[in-house]
């Protein structure tokens, strides 16, 4: 039995198996409420046989999203939508997750295959973005950030809370903080975007402080029994790599001690001098050492959807969950193609009766069995 097709229980919520998609911005919002597109798109995909489907990045306030076309839970009326798509992810089989945050300086941009950059200020649709300092992010991202003040702080930290209550309400059963990828959180804890000189800005305590306190806040009104989860960029390829994988291992501990259930390892994407070294796999032996250096569960993206890298990042407890991001925009059903490259017994079964009932009894294409 393959190890990625074993279930994985944490705290009241078991994965079927050890897949998850991560989540992916889809753009096709309208004032933050999910529009025709998502309901079928989290659907099919949850179908694949996925154990988790973790949705979307999700802003927290409007002047948070990404693009104005992505999703929001800061108002109430935004709750039924997301509702529809959580209990169709469930109905599909897999566990529903849902990713909240703040864009931070990297907000106020057009979808990427519209230019990927900030929207200027003379163009309709953009707003002034906020971060920890008034430092631009640069490139294609050249507008500067109002410096936040403390009332913005306590303002957003509010506005995490509130928009977990919403995904609460909403039945998604598995909530991640987007704590990564060059966002707000990720920007108060990179020395690239941090330059403050209060509180939440200078040493690696003060750059750590919003997100212990955006965590504790949440940890507040998040169910117990349900996994409170984050998304954190512990390196960022920028040359300066150890120092910012102490400094975040330390922080990750934390998180664990603040009641973090699991942690998805990512990348901090926090500066344009960021060198990747883009490979198969590539993120796995970190997210190894964050594994074995805090006792977190954890899980990583990022090339992980070879299925023999994937069987082995479990079966060699790299981590407890793979992340296949692309790989399921390109087949909603890669679980079921991993299925049967790993040789797992009556592959069908990832899939719902529906299709695997037939797929099972009846030759595929070449007079063999499909599966
Ligand atoms: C279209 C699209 C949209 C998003 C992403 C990616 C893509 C392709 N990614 C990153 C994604 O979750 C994943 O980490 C990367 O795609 C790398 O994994 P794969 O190599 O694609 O499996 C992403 N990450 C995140 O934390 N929140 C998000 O909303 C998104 N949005
Ligand atoms: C919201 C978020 O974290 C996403 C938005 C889309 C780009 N993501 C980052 C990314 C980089 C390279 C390949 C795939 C993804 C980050």
């Amino acid at each position: 039995m393959p190890a990625l097709f074993t279930p994985f229980t944490l705290k009241d919520v078991t994965l079927r198996n050890r897949i998850g998609v991560p989540p992916m911005c889809q753009y096709s919002a309208r004032d933050g409420y999910v529009s025709e597109w998502h309901l079928p798109h989290y659907a099919d995909i949850a179908r694949g046989g996925a154990g988790l489907v973790i949705v979307e990045a999700t802003a927290v306030s409007p002047e948070g999203r990404i693009t104005p076309g992505c999703t929001g839970l800061w108002e109430d009326g935004q709750v039924e939508g997301m509702a529809s798509i959580a209990h169709a992810i469930a109905a599909g089989g897999a566990v529903p997750g849902i990713q909240i945050g703040h864009a931070g300086r990297k907000a106020s941009a057009n979808k990427p295959w519209e230019g990927d950059d900030h929207i200027p200020n003379d163009q309709p649709g953009g707003w002034q973005t906020i971060s920890p300092s008034a430092l631009a992010f640069g490139g294609g991202l050249p507008k500067v950030p109002t410096e936040m003040t403390l009332d913005d702080i306590a303002r957003v930290k509010r506005d995490f809370v509130a928009a977990a209550i919403r995904a609460r309400d909403a039945g998604f059963k598995w909530l991640e903080l987007h704590f990564a990828h060059g966002y707000l959180a990720q920007s108060f804890f990179s020395v690239h975007a941090n330059t403050r000189t209060d509180a939440y800005g200078g040493d690696v305590t003060a750059r750590s402080r919003f997100l212990i306190e955006t965590l504790q806040a949440v940890r507040e009104v998040w169910p117990e029994n349900l996994p409170l989860t984050a998304r954190f960029g512990v390196i960022e390829f920028d040359g300066r790599d150890e120092e910012t994988l102490a400094e975040a291992i330390g922080l990750v501990k934390t998180f664990k001690n603040e009641g973090l259930d699991f942690l998805s390892v990512s990348m901090g994407f926090s500066t344009i001098e960021a060198n990747v070294p883009w490979a198969p796999a590539f993120m796995a032996p970190i997210a190894k050492r964050v594994r074995d250096e805090t006792g977190l569960a954890v899980g990583t993206a990022w090339g992980m959807d070879i299925p023999q890298d994937a069987e082995r990042a479990i079966d060699e407890q790299q981590m407890d969950v793979v992340f296949a991001a692309r790989a399921h925009l390109a087949n909603p059903h890669y679980p079921f193609r991993v299925a049967r490259e790993l040789g797992l017994p009556a592959a069908g079964s990832v899939l719902p009766d529906q299709y695997a009932y037939w797929l099972r009894r009846y030759p595929g294409p070449q007079n063999g069995p499909v599966i």
